[in-house]
């Protein structure tokens, strides 16, 4: 089943200057998510991500096309969607820096018309969730950034939307923090959530994306698994090994596809090797010689992003 399906979404924004182009932040993109799947959605600023969540989440208009968020049109019928989707934005965005944890998040499900037993309930639990409990009354701007944004998930998560819009949440998150936040898509997943996650950190969109978008300038350039979106553009897969002989080395770099070849210090060494299935011969050149510590890894969704948007993706601001 599709929980999100968006079609030739097209939205602008006036520049404000007299005579001026609009700017185009989506240029009619077309999306399906399945139903509880993480979706990535990966592009460099002002790609069109966060105008994306707004349409969906009934905060932005779109200019033309469509959107559907399970089968209902954001546009047309925003009270039916809010109750199917929370958002979370990342950074310092709409909390209330004066207002406790609790009552940031009370605020918000009286916004979604739960009930205040109820919603007591449920903020407990929440702020259980998200390890706040034992900040639940201190006032928000007290908190840490990493805080605020467990904050933002446990609000977010109120009233229980089946489709769950991440936007930027690990920015500013300390690795611990980053770490417990996958933990906690993994468990949206499970639970049967749809989970559209944009992000700039490729490795998190490697390890928690079922399927990945990348887009720029407001147009999709390719959706695929984030393995298949290496292969496609001939990304590199990664082969590490330890306590490798000096003697095979130049039998690794004369093999077909065999890219690179890197020293991580540690007596461990990493291989690059280009396109798909050629790691087979690596393996087995590493086997034979008596090695026995071995990983591999997909092609890196690095490499795919920068290779497929290269230097756009550190230009920053307006176009
Ligand atoms: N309210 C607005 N008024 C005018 N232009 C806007 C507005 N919101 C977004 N834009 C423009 O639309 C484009 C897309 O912006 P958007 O915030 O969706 O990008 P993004 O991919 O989320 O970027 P980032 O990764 O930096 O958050 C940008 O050119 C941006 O300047």
């Amino acid at each position: 089943m599709t929980a999100v399906q968006v079609r030739a979404l097209r939205r602008t924004f006036s520049t404000g200057k007299a005579g001026a182009a609009e700017r185009v932040a989506l240029d009619g993109i077309d999306l399906d998510i399945e139903a509880g799947t993480v979706h990535g959605l990966l592009g460099p600023n002002g790609a069109g991500k966060t105008t994306l969540c707004k349409v969906l989440s009934t905060v932005l208009l779109p200019t033309s096309g469509q959107a559907l968020v399970l089968g209902r049109d954001p546009a047309a019928d925003p009270r039916g969607v809010r109750p199917l989707v929370g958002i979370v934005l990342g950074g310092d965005r709409g909390l209330y820096g004066r207002l406790t944890a609790r009552q940031n998040i009370r605020y918000w499900a009286a916004l979604y018309g739960i009930r205040r037993a109820e919603a007591a309930v449920r903020t407990a639990e929440l702020l259980d969730r998200f390890g706040l409990a034992d900040h639940a009354d201190e006032p928000v701007e007290r908190f840490s950034r990493g805080m605020k944004q467990r904050l933002h998930l446990a609000r977010g998560l109120i009233h229980r939307p089946p489709v769950v819009l991440l936007d930027e949440p690990t920015t500013g998150m300390d690795p611990v923090s980053a770490r417990a936040f996958r933990d906690v898509v993994a468990d949206l997943r499970t639970e049967g959530h749809t989970v559209l996650l944009t992000t700039h950190d490729m490795a998190e969109a490697e390890a928690l994306c079922d399927r990945v978008t990348l887009i720029d300038r407001g147009t999709v350039l390719a959706t695929a698994h984030p393995r298949e979106l290496g292969e496609w553009f001939g990304g590199y897969e990664r082969v590490e090994a330890r306590d490798v002989p000096e003697a095979v080395r130049p039998e690794l770099l004369a093999l077909d596809g065999v890219a690179a070849l890197e020293d991580l210090g540690d007596g461990r060494i990493r291989i690059q090797v280009r396109g798909a299935d050629r790691s087979a011969a690596v393996l087995s050149v590493l086997l034979d010689a008596g090695v026995r510590e071995l990983s591999t890894s997909p092609p890196g969704l690095e490499e795919v992003y920068l290779q497929v948007i290269g230097d756009r993706g550190f230009r920053v601001g307006a176009r």
